[in-house]
């Protein structure tokens, strides 16, 4: 069993951390989904989460994203303080990230996600490149702007003012299937990272 983090559903073990608020709700819709395909096939929280969210993806109007399936849940749950927290600049993004071993350019296009909800990155429903396209406005420096002040999380302001993140950037605002290409990799090496697969993994895929 890993104990490093990771998509091990041990979320179902972490609801009470302060980090992690607004997250039950996520849990409670997937509650139903998960109890009835248990009755056909188990699945695990691990796997249920990381095809949720490339549906939501897809649903939503970007890429397809193949899942592969057999991730094993944790019974126990995982050390706290691993999580890059909204407050951090792109310099500690940047570390934590890596310590993982994700690089600055997948940093900033797993942050592409943020386009989805309610953060001021173009329509909450859509995903697309309106989060690149945004940051660069910096629309929270314009005078008056009261949509802007409440638009992105510090953490997401402070990619802009990296230069190598800017970069990614600018290059994600400019190319919409790069996006889309650069996320499918980034999402699939996320959900595959720190996993503990069954050995009967190889017979399951979600595509
Ligand atoms: C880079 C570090 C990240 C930080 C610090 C962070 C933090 C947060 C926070 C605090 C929220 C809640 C915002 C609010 O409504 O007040 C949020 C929302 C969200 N995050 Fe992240 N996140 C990060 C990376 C990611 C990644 C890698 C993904 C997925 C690939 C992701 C997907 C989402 C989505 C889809 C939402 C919107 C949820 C909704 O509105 O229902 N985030 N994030």
């Amino acid at each position: 069993m890993t104990q490093t983090g990771g998509m091990n559903g041990s979320i179902l073990l972490e609801l009470e951390r302060p980090e992690n608020a607004g997250l039950g709700k996520s849990v409670k819709i997937l509650e139903p989904v998960k109890t009835s395909l248990d009755a056909s096939m188990q699945v695990s929280w691990a796997d249920l989460i990381a095809v949720a969210g490339a549906e939501a993806v897809s649903i939503c109007g970007g890429p397809q994203i193949p899942v592969r399936m057999g991730r094993l849940d944790a019974l126990i749950a995982d050390p706290e303080g691993e999580l890059p927290a909204e407050t951090f600049n792109a310099l500690r993004l940047k570390e934590n990230f890596s310590r993982k071993g994700f690089t600055t350019r997948e940093l900033v296009v797993l942050s592409g996600a943020h386009t989805l909800g309610n953060k001021g990155f173009g329509n909450p429903l859509v995903f697309d490149n309106s989060y690149f396209k945004v940051l660069l406005r910096k629309p929270w420096t314009e005078i008056g702007n009261e949509m802007g002040s409440m638009t992105g999380l510090p953490s997401d302001r402070s990619l802009v003012d990296d230069e190598e993140c800017l970069r990614w950037i600018n290059y994600y605002a400019n190319d919409q299937e790069k996006f889309f290409e650069d996320f499918i990799s980034a999402y699939v090496k996320l959900v595959n990272s720190g996993v503990n697969w069954r050995t009967d993994a190889a017979k399951y895929s979600s595509m």
